[in-house]
């Protein structure tokens, strides 16, 4: 009986939270009934849109509403109203815009991954630690990054499970909370071990032992300086630069190999590029100098053109803080702005033939205004916080892969055969592969 009355009020208080939603809904409805946008049900929204929908075709969907409907259009999901935007102009009022500092419901979702796989490298950068010993955990940390991301655009799809004290009940919220406690204490572990070696590292015997300050160093430090003793707050800054640094950097990579194998001519000319800088004598295997990254122009173009194809964050969103005008309409306070990134960077109104891939393009006397549409790494005060690290990191690897290996396709493919999909980051839906062959030396 007295679980039958548990049931009951639950379903009340539901009703009743739906019952305040929908009426603000409504509110908000009447300045933005203009917009256009998919058909939307009362208290459903168009969430009948997304339903059909395996996460594969998430994007698909989103691409369609972006062909549909023009910038700016809405879509409700339940009672949560959403703003879609694709024009670069309104994309920079939104993106530079103080009360648009929050990024809404979507990243709420998977703000436990991000710090309220990938690429090794990372480690090493955000924490200093070399994880030779520990690549099996690192491995599992990965995957565990990727299976929380996918579980994002299912509940998205699914209005119910918009609430965390819904979602925390259902299966999946304690499937991914086990994922949870293994990221966060595999993240303690390793802050406990950095933190172990600087302490030691003031010792004589030790000194030299910590060859470069990783940025945890300087949370750590910072932490003591300050006398914060909130350890949450480093461990979310440290799992946030992981997390952003891992599937970026290697999704990104992927593309670009694949790239050099697609079109041969280009990776010549990038080899050559290469040779110029390094001659044949330099061993393959020595190190990339800092110095040597900026005469890697045409490496730099190949790179930014698969950004520009390949936008590995495609859509970043942001909640609105306070009404914000944009020409003759009004955006109300609450709703979340999601814009679409990828769909400024293959529009032929500013990138001729836009799915040519031509590394070219972003010769400074062929660019002409073209740059400032191109937010691979987003725009304004949120934008990515790691795009030199992500930018030099990927050319000392390809200046390597490139120099000792021929990246090869047994057979050419357009870039519009390429499908891709969309969960948190972009990535084709087949895996692109790539024959690697061992570079000869010209003699
Ligand atoms: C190809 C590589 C990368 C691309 C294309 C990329 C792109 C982006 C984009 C589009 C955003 C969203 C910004 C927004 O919401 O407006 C972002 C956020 C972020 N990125 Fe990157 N990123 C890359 C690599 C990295 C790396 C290597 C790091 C760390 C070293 C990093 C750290 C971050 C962080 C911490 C944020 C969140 C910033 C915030 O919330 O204020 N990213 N990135």
């Amino acid at each position: 009986m007295a679980f039958v009355s548990v049931v009951l009020m639950t379903f009340a208080w539901i009703a009743i939270i739906y019952f305040i939603c929908n009426f603000c809904r409504l509110v908000s409805v009447k300045m933005i009934n203009t917009l256009p946008g998919p058909k939307a049900l009362p208290l459903v929204g168009s969430v009948f849109y997304f339903l059909q929908r395996n996460p594969d075709e998430i994007l698909g969907s989103l691409l369609k509403l972006v062909r549909d409907y023009s910038s700016p259009f809405q879509v409700w999901m339940g009672n949560k109203l959403f703003i879609g935007i694709y024009e670069p102009d309104q994309i920079k009022t939104i993106l530079q815009n103080s009360n648009c500092l929050d990024k809404g419901v979507l990243y709420k979702f998977i703000e436990p991954v991000l710090g309220k796989a990938s690429l090794l490298t990372a480690p090493d950068t955000v924490i200093g630690i070399k994880l030779d010993s520990r690549l099996d955990k690192m491995s599992q940390f990965c995957k565990l990054i990727i299976s929380c991301k996918k579980s994002l655009s299912c509940r998205f799809k699914n209005i119910l499970l918009y609430p965390n004290f819904i979602y925390n009940l259902t299966g999946f919220g304690r499937e991914q909370q086990k994922k949870l406690n293994f990221i966060y204490s595999f993240v303690n572990e390793m802050i406990q071990q950095r933190q172990y070696a600087l302490n030691k590292s003031n010792t004589a015997e030790t000194k030299n032992k910590i060859t470069h300050r990783a940025i945890c160093d300087m949370l750590l430090e910072k932490s003591h300086e300050e006398n914060f003793t909130q350890e949450s707050i480093i461990h979310d800054n440290v799992l946030t630069m992981l997390v952003g640094a891992s599937d970026t950097i290697a999704i990104t990579m992927n593309f670009v190999t694949f790239m050099l194998a697609n079109f041969p001519e280009i990776q010549e000319k990038a080899y050559k590029e290469l040779l110029e800088i390094y001659g044949v004598e330099t061993p393959r295997s020595a190190p990339v100098k800092y110095e040597d990254l900026q005469y890697m122009d045409y490496l730099d173009r190949v790179i930014k053109e698969t950004l520009r194809l390949f936008p590995v964050v495609p859509v970043v969103a942001r909640q609105l803080t306070e009404d914000l005008r944009m020409g003759e309409i009004i955006l109300p306070k609450g709703a979340d702005i999601v814009v679409a990134l990828g769909k400024v960077l293959r529009n032929k109104k500013y990138w001729p033939n836009p799915l040519e891939f031509d590394p070219d393009r972003f010769l400074p006397e062929r660019l002409g205004n073209s740059y400032s549409y191109y937010m691979p790494f987003s725009n304004g005060p949120r934008n990515c916080i790691g795009m030199k690290y992500a930018m030099i990191s990927m050319k000392v690897i390809l200046a390597t892969l490139i120099r000792t290996f021929v990246f090869k396709v047994d057979k050419s493919i357009g870039i519009n055969k390429i499908k891709l999909k969309f969960e948190v980051l972009l990535s084709p839906i087949e895996p692109l592969k790539v024959k690697i062959e061992r570079r000869n030396f010209p003699s």
